[in-house]
């Protein structure tokens, strides 16, 4: 049987493999260039051939690449380039089109391995090589980018409320916990208010559920847009209640703000036909309670002294801010 001709199967492998292959000797000339340089760098092998690489592409000059090609050359030493640290350092391309536009984010995502190449049977003082691999990860750099940006956006959607996008409960029984535990650790303050929509069933039941969350989404904005500090903290406590979290505002701090929220609501002039009261126009009920400095650190308390707050504005006719007794010392 006739043997093939193994070189010319090895020159075969060395177009048709999907990754670039480059070998330069010690002098860090091309002597090696595949037919897949030629297509994604834009050179033929014939241009490349007997070129310095670093004059080919001057960018390389100074960084990782070149570092890694004398460790190869001068110690023998093989290195993996993470496309984490170095994502595009060759200017490599998908294709003409995008090579034409020379923008760095179209370049491909390069995994690229230098190693230095022992010729079998090479005397100690012949010339060196190294060969360079350069591999497209550009899919798997975008996958992961999409998996990143889903992970971040299940952790947001995970601590926030489907419907007006302010904090959840979740998020607000970790806030609590860790404001507490910190103004404890200070010897700080911090204040909770209760805020409440008041005859919020009737509404629902009038015009309907659709409505109901179109108020409940104007209350959480009319709320959140009044906070302007960022520890601050609303969240839907529930249903049609919400909770704010005063990190370090004592209770005459968090009663003007309670009073503010309490106008800006009311100034909204969203119309009730059906509340109870005189007013007919959507109103809230808070309730305010703050946890003094050197006060155990116990945010059921807290939430417990807000709620009381809250349940005596209800009683004693709604719309309006109630504080908790301890707060009156
Ligand atoms: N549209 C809508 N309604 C909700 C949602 N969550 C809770 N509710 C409604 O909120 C209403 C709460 O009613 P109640 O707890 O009786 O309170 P209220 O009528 O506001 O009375 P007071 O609080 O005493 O002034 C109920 O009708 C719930 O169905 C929601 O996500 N969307």
């Amino acid at each position: 049987m006739q043997q093939p001709d193994r070189l010319a199967l090895l020159e075969g492998v060395l177009e048709a493999v999907g990754a670039g292959i480059i070998i330069v000797d010690d002098a860090h000339n091309v002597v090696l260039w595949n037919k897949w340089m030629d297509r994604h760098a834009g050179r033929t092998a014939q241009e490349a051939i007997g070129a310095n690489l670093f004059d080919l592409m001057p960018e390389l000059r100074g960084g990782r690449v070149e570092a890694a090609v004398a460790a190869a050359l001068t110690n023998h030493f093989s290195s993996l380039l993470s496309p984490t640290l170095n994502r595009a350092p060759f200017p490599l391309y998908p294709n003409a089109a995008a090579r034409a536009r020379n923008q760095h984010d179209e370049r491909l995502q390069q995994a690229i391995a230098v190693t230095p190449l022992a010729l079998p049977g090479a005397a100690p003082d012949a010339p060196r090589y190294c060969m360079i691999q350069l591999n497209d990860v550009s899919m798997a750099a975008s996958r992961e980018k999409l998996l990143r940006e889903q992970t971040e956006l299940l952790r947001m959607q995970s601590f926030s409320d489907g419907l007006t996008g302010v904090a959840n409960r979740r998020a607000f029984d970790v806030a609590i916990d860790r404001e507490v535990r910190r103004a404890k650790r200070n010897g700080g303050v911090v204040s909770l208010l209760m805020i409440d929509i008041d005859y919020f069933k009737p509404y629902n039941d009038h015009y309907g559920h659709q409505q109901g969350d179109q108020c409940l989404m104007l209350v959480a904005a009319t709320l959140q847009a009044l906070l302007q500090r960022s520890v601050d903290m609303l969240a839907r406590y529930g249903g049609e209640e919400f909770a704010v979290i005063l990190p370090d505002n004592d209770a005459r701090q968090a009663r003007t703000i309670a009073e503010a929220l309490h106008a800006r609501v009311l100034a909204q002039q969203i119309p009730h036909a059906f509340a109870r009261g005189e007013l007919k126009m959507i109103t809230v009920s808070i309730g305010v309670a703050t946890l003094p400095p050197g006060e155990p650190s116990d945010p059921a308390r807290l939430i417990g002294a807000a709620d009381g707050a809250l349940y005596a504005a209800k009683r004693q006719g709604r719309n309006r801010v109630e504080a908790a007794l301890e707060d009156h010392d």
